[in-house]
């Protein structure tokens, strides 16, 4: 933590989004409610190293995330912004190297939030430099269907750092990194995985994603191999 008087909180949201679901939207949703970050960022991954590569290309899920998330006071009570970092980098994307680079663009005195979902948090101890995290910023993780967030499913690791860590979203708010939060209320059971199967069958998961989701893969005749 830093001594510094804190002027403003980002708080900031990774992921895949191949493709953006309702999920992802109401991740956000819930955070925004619970530490009133001034503005969200939303960061598509260019290499998600940890997963069997992607289904849609870079500029369609850019494309697919500022219609789910809109502009500025869009869908979100906050000022949403798309953060095209990982993707312009060619390498595997570590957030460390994400969390780095925003904590040089904002400098000392901002709060910077990461978002995840319970399924990262079970394995946060294999991402890069999964300590080092702290360094620069806080880490909010919420439940997610199929992935508990007690002691018996999160690795001991990371239990004992997020209790070390753990802070209300006051103090996450008002200090710029170093903290963490669990938040144990979100129940929105829908995964991309599902969504590409349900695409695959010819479905339409219409109250699965956002509806200008739906109308861009099925416009751009994505997901269908
Ligand atoms: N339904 C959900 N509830 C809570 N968090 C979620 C949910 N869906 C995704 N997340 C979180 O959003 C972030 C990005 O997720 P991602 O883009 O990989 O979606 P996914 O649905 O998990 O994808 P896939 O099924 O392809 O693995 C991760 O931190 C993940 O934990
Ligand atoms: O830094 C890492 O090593 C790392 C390992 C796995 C996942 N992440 C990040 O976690 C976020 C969610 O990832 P995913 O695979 O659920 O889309 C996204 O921003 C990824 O870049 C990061």
């Amino acid at each position: 933590m830093t001594g510094n008087a804190i002027n403003r909180c980002v708080a900031l949201l990774g992921g895949s989004f191949d493709p953006v679901h309702n999920g992802h939207v109401a991740l956000a949703n819930y955070f925004v409610d619970l530490i009133k970050p001034d503005e969200l960022r939303i960061i598509p991954a260019g290499n998600p190293w940890q997963k069997d590569g992607l289904h849609a290309s870079g500029e369609d899920r850019v494309a697919m995330v500022r219609s789910a998330f809109g502009g500025a006071l869009g869908v979100m009570q906050v000022p949403v912004n798309i953060d095209q970092q990982e993707i312009l980098r060619a390498s595997a994307t570590y957030t460390i190297d994400t969390l780095r680079a925003v904590r040089k663009e904002l400098g000392p005195d901002v709060s910077i939030v990461f978002l995840m979902g319970a399924d990262q948090l079970q394995h946060l101890n294999t991402w890069q430099e999964w300590q080092k995290l702290f360094d620069y910023a806080h880490v909010c993780a919420a439940s997610r269907p199929g992935f508990a967030m007690d002691a018996a499913h999160i690795p001991s690791d990371v239990a004992q750092e997020l209790n070390r860590r753990e802070g209300t979203p006051v103090q996450i708010r008002s200090t710029a990194q170093g903290l963490a939060c669990l938040a144990p209320n979100l129940e929105v059971d829908i995964s991309a995985t599902e969504i590409r199967a349900a695409l695959q069958r010819g479905e339409r998961p219409i109250s699965l994603v956002p509806p200008g989701v739906l109308d861009y893969i099925e416009q751009h005749h994505l997901y269908k191999s």
